[in-house]
């Protein structure tokens, strides 16, 4: 077994699919925006539509250093086996000319280009003759090398809609358009919680039988990707009273509440009864390994006004699939962000392995390019406890429940850069 544990089928485990759609129903958006500045706001999602007032370009401007000229202006040159006169030399930046009949006008990239002229062509296919007159190699064809005013945006339209990451990209896109304020969501304020008596933190000496708290680190790690504000509530130990208090406060000062460990079904494992007598169970288990006990509910009167709990189990690699395939998309909908649907296409593995029985597999593993196809290679060990192949990972592989891996065929390749933003 992978887990190096006796692995007990659980009757009545949820559909990775049915789970994620669960989590993202049940995810309202926080209240409250808030005003930033576009330096201030890289990861935050937007509160409201971004509009522009701007065409972009504002004028029909030059895609290359070249020169600008009339078409009709060309034609009669050639016929009488000249060139074109400089006329005009307009650097970026300058204002809007009016090309002179006959002439052409030495032109360099983002530059207007003057009224009249009808193409650019670029430097290379020119030939300057001893009098300076520009002769050009090949047909022109009419506008090339002209990028129109508006022809990327124009003034009214929305830039970005409600609910958007703010990628690097999108902020040089409102940067764009003059923007240098957003408004954005509030960042989410998660409380988290790592149960077990065996854990410390990493720093501190340790005896044998001891564990470093190795999810909180990934944890934080994870929800800082997200700009959530973390509140990190510390070590609990693994009794009903310990995790009682340590849910209290984290109920009473978060939007969120992270537990990890104790969600499995021995008797040191209190987060589920906990949270029963504290609130709710939505539900507890899904049919993926790892991250089978994985626990969702709420903590208060009710699951529309109580603060939402999410359980992910203790094994490390356990913790961090249940974050990816379904806290993540909550994380998400709370921010405003519309849902998105889990990206996998086909990919070839790279090996043989039993499956195991009522649970789809989420195989860490690297993709081989070597071959021209990408082929899936297993990237280490795989128990859920092994975060080697996990750092080591660029994907999933996943194989539905009660299904024995073949090399050579196929299986559903989950990109774990989709994880990321
Ligand atoms: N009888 C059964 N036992 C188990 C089942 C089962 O169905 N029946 N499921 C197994 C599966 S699958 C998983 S996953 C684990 C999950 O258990 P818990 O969530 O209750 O986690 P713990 O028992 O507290 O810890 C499990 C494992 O993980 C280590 N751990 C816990 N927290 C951390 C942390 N913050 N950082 C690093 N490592 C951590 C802990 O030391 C244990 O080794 O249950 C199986 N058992
Ligand atoms: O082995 Mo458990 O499936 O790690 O979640």
């Amino acid at each position: 077994m992978n887990c190096g544990c006796a692995e007990v089928v659980t009757p009545g485990l949820l559909d990775l699919f049915d789970a994620r759609a669960r989590m993202i129903d049940a995810a309202v958006p926080v209240a409250g925006r808030e005003r930033l500045a576009l330096d201030e706001a890289a990861g935050r999602v937007l509160a409201g539509d971004a509009l522009g007032d701007l065409d972009l370009p504002g004028v029909d401007n030059s895609a290359m250093d070249g020169y600008a000229l009339r078409l009709a202006d060309l034609e009669d040159a050639k016929a009488k086996g000249r060139g074109l006169t400089v006329a005009q030399r307009v650097p970026a930046g300058a204002g809007v000319l009016h090309l002179p009949r006959g002439g052409c006008a030495r032109i360099f990239t983002g530059a207007p280009v003057p009224l009249g002229a009808d193409a650019v062509v670029p430097q290379e296919r020119t030939r300057i003759d001893a009098q300076g007159h520009v002769h050009v190699e090949g047909e022109v064809s009419a506008a090339a090398n002209i990028r129109r005013r508006g022809e990327e945006a124009r003034a009214g339209e929305r830039v970005l809609a409600a609910g958007t990451r703010l990628t690097p990209a999108a902020i040089a896109l409102l940067a764009s358009h003059g923007i240098a304020e957003v408004v954005v969501r509030p960042r989410l304020t998660v409380a988290l919680i790592s149960t077990g008596d065996e854990l410390i933190e990493p720093g501190s000496p340790r005896v044998p039988g001891q564990v470093y708290n190795s999810n909180a680190a990934m944890l934080r790690a994870l929800l800082a990707q997200q700009q959530c504000r973390v509140l990190d509530l510390g070590i609990v130990d693994d009794t009903a009273s310990a995790v009682q208090e340590a849910l209290i406060v984290a109920r009473d000062s978060a939007d969120l509440v992270i537990c990890t460990g104790g969600v499995s079904v021995g008797e040191e494992d209190h987060v589920r009864p906990v949270v029963e007598r504290l609130g709710g169970i939505a539900f507890h288990g899904v049919a993926i390994k790892p991250g089978k006990p994985f626990v969702f509910g709420w903590l208060g009167a009710g699951a529309a006004s109580g603060t939402p709990l999410i359980g992910l189990p203790g094994n490390p690699v356990a913790s961090l699939v249940g974050w990816q395939l379904l806290a993540l998309p909550f994380v998400h909908g709370r921010q405003g962000r519309p849902p998105a649907p889990l990206q996998h296409y086909p990919v070839a593995a790279g090996f043989s392995r039993r499956g195991p029985r009522g649970r789809r597999e989420l195989l860490r593993v690297v993709l081989d390019w070597t071959g021209g196809a990408p082929v899936a290679t297993l990237a280490g060990g795989q128990g859920s406890h092994m975060l080697g192949a996990a750092s080591q990972a660029n994907g999933y592989l996943m194989i539905d429940a009660n299904t024995h891996v073949e090399e050579g065929h196929v299986y559903g390749y989950c990109p774990g850069t989709q994880f990321l933003g």
